[in-house]
């Protein structure tokens, strides 16, 4: 399998390269040059089997012959080990064909794991094979970075950045990452938000002097290798369902479009999906793209559901890239007008792809509250802000073929919105249960690209 960049410059490379790289040399994202497809005899076939097994399936679709199958496997079988459900990714019915998919049972109770768990053994795989050390960035507004350190820390093949907008993630987020001090792990709490984070990081891999001296690789889901795992439970999830037999619509909590976009994968491979509907917080960059055909920028404003307070919803633009029928220079185009304006018109064939495989919807922030509230009435059951922000729009969206909404988090993870909505405070895990006590050790820097550079350049082993 062969990858190819959304911006048509870049060398196509294969699975561990594209991994390896993150963002490809020209500013674009890999794609696999073709979908993989999977017959509805293959699809059926996954009824029964171990989340693990189902994960071989897909991810050894991409992987081709550049890892061996068994090491594959021991990789796949390690990744999903560390999680605390027996299925993993286990279905709980909130109402009659309305289902939450639990996403959180992982090390750092976010669907990020399911993902980083094995970038971080995959790449140490690729990695070591090729006796090299890497340095891996990563900007987050909470969870991608507490997953990411989770996954790579002690690790001898890598060190790792991570960048968070100082003050902007929850207390619980923020603690996940600064108390972790194995000596391969950096957190950079910078002056800015979100999209300033991503925004260095991806000047970081643009600035090709700095990456190639320092082997810089990224965990955002900029990577393939994020993903392709994260491809993996729209497969268990439908089955579970009644897929292939019967369709399943999806309802995704939305920020940087990783997650959808692995959605939309998992459809172009031959799963029989019929809506995947983006939720929005307040930052609805998103929605307003969808119903006007402009993406444009505006404030970041903080909400209870700060993992999604986004601007430059990265994974738009592999999207973007579908739409226009893999055309290069028109998504070079539109990212262009982003860099010098702020916006873009999306042209009318992508907008009319993008329209017929999805909707969106806004959830405002009473709203999320009260749908907290709610379902802890009407279900006992007790959302996180970002997934109240899913089911809000799902229950606007029920009929008869049945409806997932992804529960992206715990809800210990943002105790405070979740307090003040339910008047429950959620607990930790066992495993996180003195996490308040613990050391932090964290590095405050401006917002500038030099001076990030320099941190790294400081600190790194792979230079
Ligand atoms: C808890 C939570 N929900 C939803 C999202 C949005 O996911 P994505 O950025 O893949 O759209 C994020 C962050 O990305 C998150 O941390
Ligand atoms: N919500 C994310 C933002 C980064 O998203 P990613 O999926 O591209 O890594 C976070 O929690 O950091």
């Amino acid at each position: 399998m062969q990858f190819v960049s959304t911006r048509g410059q870049a060398p196509v490379l294969g699975f561990s390269d594209a991994v390896l790289a993150g963002l490809a040399s020209d500013g674009g994202l890999y794609v696999p040059q073709s979908w993989p497809q999977f017959s509805t005899a293959e699809i059926a076939s996954f009824a029964g089997k171990s989340y693990a097994d189902v994960a071989y399936a897909v991810i050894s679709r991409f992987v081709g012959d550049e890892i061996a199958p068994a090491k594959l496997k021991q990789i796949i079988d390690d990744s999903y080990g560390v999680f605390r459900h027996p299925s993993v990714a286990p279905l709980v019915e909130l109402a009659p064909g309305h289902f939450v998919l639990e996403l959180f049972h992982g090390p750092t109770l976010a669907f990020k794991d399911v993902a980083m768990q094995f970038l971080s053994r995959v790449m140490d795989h690729i990695l070591a094979e090729r006796g090299l050390k890497a340095t891996i960035v990563g900007a987050t507004s909470g969870d991608t970075g507490s997953a990411a350190i989770e996954a790579f820390r002690g690790r001898d093949t890598t060190d790792i950045f991570i960048l968070h907008p100082q003050g902007r993630t929850s207390p619980v987020q923020r603690l996940q990452m600064t108390t972790v001090l194995d000596a391969n792990v950096h957190n950079i709490a910078l002056d800015g938000t979100f999209d300033d984070c991503q925004n260095i990081v991806k000047a970081m891999f643009n600035n090709h002097n700095f990456r190639d001296r320092v082997r810089l690789s990224g965990v955002n889901s900029i990577n393939w290798g994020r993903i392709v795992a994260q491809i993996v439970y729209y497969f268990t999830a439908a089955v579970s369902l009644g897929s292939p037999h019967r369709p399943v619509s999806f309802t995704v909590p939305t920020g940087n479009f990783g997650d959808i976009f692995a959605g939309y994968c998992a459809k172009a491979m031959g799963l029989p999906i019929d809506k995947l509907i983006i939720a929005t917080n307040a930052n609805d960059i998103l929605r307003r793209t969808m119903e006007t055909g402009r993406y444009e920028m505006a404030g970041v404003a903080p909400t209870i559901s700060p993992s999604m307070d986004i601007q430059i919803s990265s994974n738009f633009e592999r999207l973007l890239f579908e739409g226009a029928g893999r055309d290069a220079g028109a998504v070079v185009r539109m990212m262009d007008g982003l860099k010098q304006s702020g916006g873009f018109a999306v042209p009318e064939n992508a907008l009319s792809a993008i329209r017929r495989g999805f909707a969106a919807a806004t959830t405002d922030e009473a709203t999320t509250r009260a749908t907290i509230a709610n379902t802890l009435k009407a279900a006992d059951y007790l959302l996180d802000p970002h997934t109240a922000v899913g089911v809000h729009v799902a229950q606007q969206n029920l009929g008869a073929i049945p409806m997932v909404t992804l529960a992206t988090a715990h809800p210990a993870k943002f105790p405070a919105a979740v307090k003040d909505a339910s008047g429950i405070d959620p607990a930790l895990p066992a495993w996180l249960a003195d996490l308040y006590d613990r050391e932090e050790r964290l590095s405050v820097l401006a917002n500038d690209q030099q001076a990030v550079e320099d941190f790294i350049s400081a600190r790194t082993r792979a230079a």
